[in-house]
């Protein structure tokens, strides 16, 4: 807490992921340390790497990833690109915590895949959000910065010529190697030929287990996966998988090397989880309005249910004085992409969103998740447990220090609470609505424990 008597969550620490470093012990096709379960296909030893050197890449992908800053690689870094990069490739089914560094594993793999003297498609990722699409094609560029790779952006609904580029789609795919893109303009793309998969190497899903959703956009990435060459290696990340998403996983993934977290294992030790008992649905809007004015806040992200919500609570807030942001799937493209590029640029503060944002964005400086309503299942009434993980996980970034705070306003509310804080067996502390001097004594001392 700062002199003024604000929580100063503005400056939290830095700390990096402690690397497991430890050399592989045995030669079995299963390891098992105390957070991940490793299931490996071949009898090679399990191995795990301490530095991006010892993968042998061109020396023009090791310069961009130092450039990026990352100096080591972290612990699923370490333990999945030496079987990710392995010759004949092997499919992989991945999990690790929220912010610890998948995307750099599959983007490295598929720039590593990429023959740059061959102008087709050979590598094709698939997101389930047109912003974490376009986050994935930044790490790519930035990663292949010295490399000749050819990119393309499969977002686009329409066939009108990309404002970027000032190609049309034919014309950007033509000689594209590396494809970025969200299912549904994918698979279209594919059917109009306009992708060719001929010479494809790699597909790779991100956020797997809501790409691989039978109640959402499970069919799509089937249907892409069907027209991918035989031997093209399949790769799954995501830091879910519900039971039953995982047997799935393992048939569109056949054979695959495969990480898995315990449940126990799967929040991020340095998010801390806090509750808020409101008294009534209004109530609510009055206690994050009280926050955001008594409190210094630096980024964050309310999450809501609804695209109604989210229009509701950002002009209640505007006209409460806060300076807020809001994106959702009802906006168009344009209008989503400036409210995403100021918000990571840190020119608004506050964004207010539904769960379209819910996964893998990555805005270093958000150190504060409100879900202002829980995340539910189709059903409206149970804990969406992946989601929430998901949400609460935009911020505790790479072993930052986060905080996420849950409004409660009903019996139902208050039980769904429960129900997530038993399922990951992690405390969600009780913050009061009404004596701020205790809540930021109460924020103040669960930060300082996380930072000791
Ligand atoms: N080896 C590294 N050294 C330093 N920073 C890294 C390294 N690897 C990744 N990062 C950074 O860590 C942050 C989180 O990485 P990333 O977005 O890949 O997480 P993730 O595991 O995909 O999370 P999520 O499950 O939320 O999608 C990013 O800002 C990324 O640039």
């Amino acid at each position: 807490m700062d002199k003024n008597g604000d929580v100063d969550v503005t400056n939290l620490a830095d700390q990096i992921e402690t690397l497991d470093t430890q050399e592989p012990k045995h030669n079995s096709l299963q390891e098992s340390s105390h957070d991940v379960i490793i299931q490996a296909v071949g009898d090679d030893p399990i191995l795990s790497i301490k530095t991006f050197e010892e993968l042998k890449l061109h020396e023009n992908l090791l310069k961009g990833i130092y450039e990026m800053g990352f100096t080591r690689p972290s612990k699923i870094q370490a333990k999945a690109l030496p079987l990710l990069l392995k010759t004949p490739p092997e499919n992989m089914i991945g999990q690790s915590q929220s912010g610890t560094g998948k995307t750099a594993a599959f983007v490295l793999t598929m720039l590593s895949r990429i023959d740059f003297n061959l102008q087709a498609p050979q590598a094709l990722c698939l997101a389930p959000s047109r912003e974490l699409a376009r986050q994935i094609m930044v790490e790519v560029r930035k990663m292949g910065k010295y490399t000749p790779v050819i990119t393309a952006e499969a977002i686009r609904e329409s066939d009108v010529k990309s404002t970027t580029t000032g190609k049309t789609r034919s014309e950007e795919f033509a000689n594209a190697q590396l494809i970025v893109g969200t299912p549904g303009t994918v698979y279209d793309l594919l059917k109009k030929r306009i992708i060719n998969k001929t010479s494809m190497k790699i597909f790779v899903l991100d956020e797997a287990d809501n790409m691989l959703d039978q109640q959402g956009l499970g069919d799509q990435s089937i249907r892409i996966k069907n027209m991918m060459p035989r031997d093209c290696q399949i790769v799954l990340f995501s830091a879910t998988y519900s039971a039953q998403v995982r047997t799935f996983a393992g048939r569109f993934a056949p054979n695959a090397n495969q990480f898995t977290l315990k449940v126990e294992e799967l929040s991020v030790k340095t998010i801390n989880q806090f509750y808020m008992d409101c008294k009534d649905e209004n109530h609510k809007f009055e206690v994050l309005d009280d926050l955001y004015t008594l409190l210094t806040i630096g980024q964050s992200i309310i999450f809501v249910q609804k695209r109604d919500t989210a229009d509701m609570i950002a002009k209640r807030m505007t006209d409460k004085g806060h300076r807020v942001i809001n994106l959702h799937g009802g906006l168009s493209t344009t209008e989503r992409d400036a409210v995403m590029d100021g918000f990571r640029r840190g020119d608004a503060k506050v964004l207010i969103t539904t769960n379209v944002l819910a996964r893998g964005i990555d805005v270093l400086q958000v150190n504060l998740v409100i879900n202002y309503d829980l995340p539910l299942d189709s059903t409206g009434r149970h804990p969406d447990f992946e989601t929430y993980l998901h949400r609460i996980g935009r911020t505790g970034r790479f072993g930052r220090t986060g905080v996420s705070i849950n409004f409660v306003h009903d019996a139902n509310s208050w039980e769904i609470v429960k129900a997530i804080e038993n399922h990951f067996n992690r405390e969600i502390v009780k913050v009061p609505t009404d004596n701020w001097d205790t809540i930021e004594g109460i924020l103040k001392k669960e930060i300082s424990k996380l930072n000791s």
